[in-house]
């Protein structure tokens, strides 16, 4: 986008004013600094990259430009005018708009009711849905998307209602788009449909505030990336200044190395069989077998079988057929608590709904699994602390005040809370959907070890992903699913990571994470 810089041979070229200049922004929560005096501009037609380690700042930086909260010191100063904070009302009124990760979208209304939300062209008291059609058309032709404006919401793809949601911001005024992981959890062909929507709103002129935790896509995408570290700027370039390894540097102050440990024989048990499993939609049969002490990955494209599986396994469905056990012994499918009895754990990919309670405090959270499984009640604050630190302590769950409700937590520090609330409950055998999702490149790797250390332990584990590195990184075999379908069976050592996706669909398993340099041999 942006033009090379050279500016030893050529004078630099003339670069837009900001559309924002943040000047010294500090935000404290209880005391405590999420942003610690930061500075930064965004211009026009620029894709500007936030990146960071989970609780760097990121979310906290756009909620203050959104008007979310405001600053304890410093100015944000938009389009010439300095202010001190930002309500939501005006920040919208200055043309700043945020689509956040999760789609705030009415999903029974159509493309153009959702494009024109708020604008809703009137005559004689009624909505005029001539005008609301021609103009949502526009709008989304504007922007190079092609959507009949007449489809329901939830029948779109999710690649499709983030773009109805851009074009609504933009057909309400938007000049700074503010995208918070736009592709977290998309297939390599919808991730790519996002880009390239998002590459034509900075040639259309609009500032784009991009948070992601792809490298390699922010290395491609970005024409400028601020890393922010502890609430800190440490790090603002174009984006050909930098590279993988800066920027990992940058972000954690240190590399990041993963180290696969020699892959240990299993035992002979199998702790963990699902046969002939379906449910007539989502998967059509599958049968998997995972030992004591092994790591088997079921891979498939981002959205197929990966969270259906986990609502069959931990109960939450009854499948159409199948059985299922657990240790050799028959759990009987839709009962959560005889799996949990029978020594099973279950993590959701989908921490925000199905997996914390977002207003209970951190250390209830944690304790939450464990408490159930052991019929506790009472819970003395102390007490709760004390038995919840180790393992606080071994999922390196920070967050700024002691103990804050979990939804406070950044997104990545809530996943670790949720892998410590069900893996510390000393499981037989576990499922794990998604289980790196939305963390940082440091967290992943400290993951990837705490899931190694429980096959050491003797824990059978079931990985759903749809990340041809991860499993690759953690399992021993994999199982390649397409349409619910298992497809493939292969030996990690024996199999490349173009193979694997081949094997799934052609390029459609989730983007490539951070992946930390890795060492280990594994045999
Ligand atoms: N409303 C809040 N109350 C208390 N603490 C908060 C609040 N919002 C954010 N924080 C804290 O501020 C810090 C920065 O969080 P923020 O969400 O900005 O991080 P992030 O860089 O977006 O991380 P991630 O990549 O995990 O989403 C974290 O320690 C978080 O716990």
């Amino acid at each position: 986008m942006t033009a090379p810089l050279d500016n030893a041979v050529e004078a630099p070229l003339p670069v837009a004013p900001p559309v924002i200049r943040v000047r010294g922004v500090v935000k404290r929560f209880g005391g405590a600094a999420a942003l610690k005096g930061v500075s930064v501009d965004f211009r026009p037609g620029e894709i500007h990259a936030l990146m960071g380690m989970n609780g760097a700042g990121k979310s906290t930086l756009v909620q203050l430009l959104a008007g979310v909260h405001a600053p304890d010191a410093g100015t944000i100063e938009v389009g010439g005018a300095a202010h001190d904070h930002l309500t939501p009302r005006q920040a919208r009124r200055l043309g700043i708009a945020t689509v956040p990760q999760r789609r705030e979208l009415v999903l029974g209304l159509t493309v153009a009711e959702n494009v024109m939300l708020g604008a809703l062209p009137g005559r004689g008291g009624f909505v005029d849905r001539r005008a609301m059609r021609a103009t949502a058309r526009d709008a989304l032709r504007q922007l190079g998307i092609d959507l009949d404006v007449d489809r329901t919401v939830a029948d779109l793809t999710v690649p499709e209602q983030t773009m109805v949601e851009v074009a609504r911001e933009v057909n309400r005024g938007g000049d700074a788009l503010i995208l918070d992981e736009p592709t977290a959890c998309l297939g390599a062909e919808d991730a790519e449909q996002i880009r390239a929507l998002v590459r034509r709103l900075s040639a259309a002129g609009k500032a784009v505030i991009y948070i992601s935790h792809h490298i390699d896509e922010v290395l491609g995408l970005a024409d400028r990336l601020t890393v922010l570290r502890d609430g800190e700027v440490v790090a603002g370039a174009a984006a050909g200044e930098m590279d993988e390894r800066s920027l990992v540097r940058a972000m954690v102050g240190r590399e990041v190395v993963s180290v696969r440990p020699p892959r240990r024989a299993p035992r002979p048990e199998v702790g963990l069989a699902l046969t002939g499993l379906r449910d007539g939609r989502f998967i059509e049969h599958l049968d998997v077998e995972v030992r004591r002490g092994e790591i088997v990955a079921v891979l498939g494209p981002a959205g197929d079988a990966q969270s259906r599986l986990f609502d069959l396994v931990s109960g939450r469905r009854r499948p159409g057929g199948g059985a299922f056990a657990v240790d050799g012994r028959a759990v009987p499918f839709g009962r959560v608590g005889r799996s949990l009895g029978a020594g099973l754990r279950c993590v959701t990919g989908d921490r925000r709904t199905l997996g914390l309670v977002p207003e209970l405090s951190v250390d209830e959270n944690v304790m939450l699994a464990h408490d159930r499984l052991h019929r506790r009640r009472l819970h003395f604050p102390a007490a709760l602390a004390r038995r919840a630190a180790p393992l606080r302590e071994a999922y390196k769950v920070r967050a700024l005040q002691r103990n804050p409700a979990v939804g406070r937590l950044s997104g990545g520090n809530q996943q670790k809370v949720l892998l410590a609330k069900w893996l510390g409950t000393d499981p037989a055998a576990c499922f794990l959907e998604e289980p790196t999702n939305g963390v940082d490149v440091a967290a992943m790797a400290e993951i990837h070890a705490l899931i190694d250390a429980l096959a050491d332990r003797g824990v059978a584990v079931l990985l759903a992903s749809s990340s041809a590195e991860e499993v690759m990184r953690l399992a021993a075999s994999v199982l390649a699913v397409r349409g619910g379908r298992a497809v493939a069976g292969f030996d990690v050592d024996a199999v490349t990571r173009e193979e694997l996706i081949a094997a799934v669909l052609g390029g459609a398993l989730r983007e490539p994470q951070p992946r930390p340099a890795l060492q280990g041999d594994p045999t």
